[in-house]
């Protein structure tokens, strides 16, 4: 397949119809997020490096909003402990349609996965050693958050690990000013133009909320975490690790 590029929001729209994870944005996905997150690519690479290390013997690791599984093939890659499997979920058919061609094609690995069609807020977690919400939370509605948190602490066993990848809000408006400006240069300096940036925000603007990194570290410590890192930020895009 050749690779297509995201040109979803160049041309104007009449009326902005809210972001969805359809067909359509499955066939440019792994363009739109390289181009759009920054960091993206090393945030994979690193959540790899981290499942290696946290994954337990006869545990499962899960990756919740999975998208096309590129979290799911960076941690089957190497994940060593024997007995370990990888359930990644999302509610998106698309999405998992052309995820499981992905994951067939991709050279077979000891660790077998399981991708499932569901919403992350249904799926029972349990017997995990490692969850991954990658840019998924921020599209949960902000009052279920801290259900769907308390719901992966349980199910984590002690020592195990939620990566929490995030686009983060600044409560102060100049600093919020300063990191979103950034990551609209960000995108500029990728080829978007300022009507797509302009337009895929507005389509975001009520499916994807952001919060700050402080109200991310209270939910996780309040949820029992006993220690939350942020081993990444780059402008408004942050990565956590929370160890049970
Ligand atoms: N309630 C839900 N249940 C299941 N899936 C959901 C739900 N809500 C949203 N999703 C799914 O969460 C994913 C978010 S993208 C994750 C990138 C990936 N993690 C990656 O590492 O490439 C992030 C982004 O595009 O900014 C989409 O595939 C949705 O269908
Ligand atoms: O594109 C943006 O502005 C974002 O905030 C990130 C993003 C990336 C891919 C899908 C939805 C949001």
């Amino acid at each position: 397949m050749i690779k297509k590029t995201d040109a979803i929001y160049a041309a104007p729209l009449q009326e902005m119809i809210d972001f969805k994870f359809d067909e359509r944005v499955v066939a440019v996905f792994p363009d739109m997020i390289q181009r759009s997150v920054p960091g993206y690519g090393m945030i994979i690479s690193n959540i790899g490096i981290l499942a290696a290390k946290y994954a337990q013997a006869g545990s499962h690791c899960y990756d919740l909003g999975c998208s096309l599984g590129a979290a799911t093939l960076s941690m089957r890659q190497r994940i060593k402990e024997p007995e370990c499997d990888i359930i990644a979920v999302d509610n998106s058919p698309a999405m998992l349609e052309r995820g499981r061609e992905l994951l067939a094609r991709d050279a077979a690995a000891a660790v077998p996965v399981t991708m499932i069609c569901a919403d992350i807020q249904e799926v029972p977690i349990e017997n995990a050693s490692v969850v991954v919400l990658n840019f998924t939370l921020q599209f949960i509605p902000p009052a279920q958050r801290p259900e769907l948190i308390e719901r992966i602490y349980a199910g984590l066993r002690p020592g195990g690990i939620l990566i929490l990848s995030e686009k983060i809000a600044f409560s102060e408006p100049a600093r919020q000013h300063f990191h979103q400006e950034l990551h609209h240069d960000f995108k500029r300096a990728n080829g978007y133009s300022d009507l797509e940036i302009s337009q895929k925000r507005s389509a975001l603007e009520n499916v994807m909320i952001p919060e700050t990194l402080a109200c991310h570290q209270e939910r996780l410590k309040s949820a029992g975490f006993s220690s939350v890192e942020v081993w990444f930020q780059c402008f408004n895009f942050a990565s956590m690790v929370a160890i049970k």
